[in-house]
């Protein structure tokens, strides 16, 4: 065998052993080789990928974003890496391959020689990295912020209204959440996604009055307890966070990617109310301020 055979043959047999999806790409994005043993990813047997164009697997955006690291690594000779989210929702050819669940990956692209250009791509499944991430999170603390979570609003938030039942005060929640961060997160990475919750995070905390309770709260939100506001100082407290909001961004390649967030806030009706009810009016506004196209702010009583 000639030794660029014999090489090649070891190539093959390298990336077949690998436990993670190989694909290799041409410079158009043309799948032009395929592996991927034990995979938790659906991508149908070679005979189906090869020929195939990221464009006709991905949606726009992750096709774009893709195209975009075969472009980065060739023209620049080096190492890309990023993170998405593969969401059988979005992708209809992975969908119709049975997968069911969204997952992560950690996608490298490596410059390959040869007489034609082209990366070799290893997909990484990381979704389990991403939720021990997530699980071992203190109880009361949020990993990526420091700031408390939704176990240690909810105690607050009875005692709260506790003491205004009981003072003949009262008090409001307001639920802030980031607009398409889902989105943020395919097209500009996850990186870009934590800096901009951290960065909420950091602002809502400066923002906010010594009395006030702030929390992380679901994915991609943050609880606020408004002790001694009523419904209209509730939605004029949500205005000075959204507009706070405006003037924020995250660093991502040179530029600033600019978000919005949605505001639920529900403010205390009185004697039978209770922390849970309270919690959900609040998700109930969140829910018709992002059905209304987000960026938007809905109150209750
Ligand atoms: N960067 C980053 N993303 C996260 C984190 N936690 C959850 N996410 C992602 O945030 C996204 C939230 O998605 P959705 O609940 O659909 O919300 P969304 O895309 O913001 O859409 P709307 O809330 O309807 O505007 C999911 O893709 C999560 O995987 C985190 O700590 N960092």
């Amino acid at each position: 065998m000639k030794n660029a055979n014999v090489l090649q043959t070891r190539i093959d047999a390298l990336l077949n052993v690998l436990s993670e999806d190989v694909l290799i790409l041409s410079q158009q994005g043309t799948i032009i080789f395929s592996t991927h043993t034990d995979s938790a990813i659906p991508w149908g047997s070679s005979d189906d990928l090869i020929g195939k164009t990221l464009s006709d697997i991905f949606p726009t955006p992750l096709f774009l974003s893709l195209q975009g690291m075969v472009d980065q690594c060739l023209s620049l000779n080096q190492l890309a890496v990023k993170e998405l989210l593969l969401d059988p929702q979005e992708i209809t050819y992975l969908r119709s391959q049975g997968m069911k669940e969204s997952c992560w990956v950690e996608v490298r692209m490596a410059p390959s020689a040869g007489s034609e250009p082209s990366v070799v791509c290893r997909i990484d499944d990381i979704s389990q990295r991403k939720r021990a991430q997530r699980e071992s999170s203190p109880i009361q603390r949020d990993l990526l912020t420091g700031m408390y979570n939704r176990r240690a609003l909810m105690p607050v938030l009875t005692q709260s209204i506790a003491q205004a039942l009981r003072y003949d005060w009262i008090c409001s929640l307001m639920l802030i959440n980031v607009d398409s961060l889902r989105l943020i997160n395919e097209e500009k990475g996850w990186d870009v996604g934590d800096q901009i919750i951290k960065r909420l995070a950091e602002s809502l905390n400066s923002l906010k009055r010594t009395a006030d309770f702030l929390a992380r709260v679901g994915e991609d939100g943050f609880a606020i307890l408004l002790p001694e506001t009523n419904a209209e100082q509730g939605i004029l407290a949500a205005e000075r966070v959204r507009n706070m909001v405006s003037d924020l961004s995250a660093p991502h390649s040179g530029t600033e990617v600019r978000f919005t967030v949605s505001i639920g806030v529900a403010t205390l009706t009185g004697e039978g109310d209770s922390a849970d009810d309270m919690y959900g009016r609040a998700e109930d506004c969140l829910q018709l301020s992002k059905q209304q196209g987000g960026n938007r702010i809905s109150g209750s009583e």
